[in-house]
């Protein structure tokens, strides 16, 4: 098995995914949590001078959502064909697109319109992400995204909502066939063990 190191600073963020990969798939590797005060330091011996960023055998890689792909592809979590790939992109793409609104809104200056952006994020972006994602459900009838099996798509989502239902635990009532993926992905052992790991440890 490769030497796999993932730096991401102390929170889950852009690198949340990668870690319930490594989760799921029940491979070791190094969480490299980087402190604020060291980042300068390692700034400039990543790629792109951002985190998150995996080595792979000293191998660096940038980007969340290639080091996301990438690790999907080797733990079999990206689909069975070449289309259920694609499909699951598109759920990555849709939750990129959430999370830059949120960066948008969170260095917003402007407190007036930080309020606008937070209130778009939160009453619109959301919601329309949601019942797109319970669509995709309602069209697979698996329970799982695409397929008959866990994917990127599942766990990505699931990071998503596992913050929403934190905050609010009725936040999915609207969304049957999303709660209950939900609840599927968050009672598979490896995961359940990991995000009470993660609660106990969270400041
Ligand atoms: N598109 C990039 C964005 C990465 C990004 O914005 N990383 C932030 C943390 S979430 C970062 O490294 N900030 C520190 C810096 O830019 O110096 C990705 O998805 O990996």
């Amino acid at each position: 098995m490769p030497l796999y190191k993932l730096s991401f600073f102390h929170f889950g963020g852009r690198a949340e995914i990668s870690r319930l990969m490594f989760a799921y798939a029940g491979k070791e590797h190094e969480d490299n949590l980087v402190q604020r005060e060291n980042w300068p330091e390692l700034k400039p011996h990543t790629p792109f001078g951002q985190m998150p960023m995996l080595e792979v055998d000293g191998e660096k890689i940038g980007q969340s959502v290639a080091i996301a792909n990438y690790l999907a592809r080797e733990f079999g979590l990206y689909g069975k064909t070449s289309m259920e790939s694609c499909q699951i992109d598109q759920v990555v793409c849709l939750i990129q697109d959430l999370k830059n609104a949120k960066v948008k809104a969170m260095y917003e200056k402007d407190e007036g319109k930080k309020a606008e952006l937070v209130k778009i994020h939160t009453e619109e972006l959301i919601p329309k992400s949601l019942a797109f994602f319970e669509k995709m459900l309602k069209n697979s009838q698996t329970g799982y995204f695409f397929g008959s099996d866990i994917t990127l798509a599942d766990l990505i989502v699931f990071d998503l909502t596992w913050k929403l239902v934190k905050s609010t635990p009725t936040f999915l009532d609207s969304y049957p066939l999303l709660k209950e993926n939900h609840n599927r992905v968050g009672s598979i052992s490896q995961i359940k063990a990991y995000v009470d790991a993660r609660e106990a440890t969270e400041t």
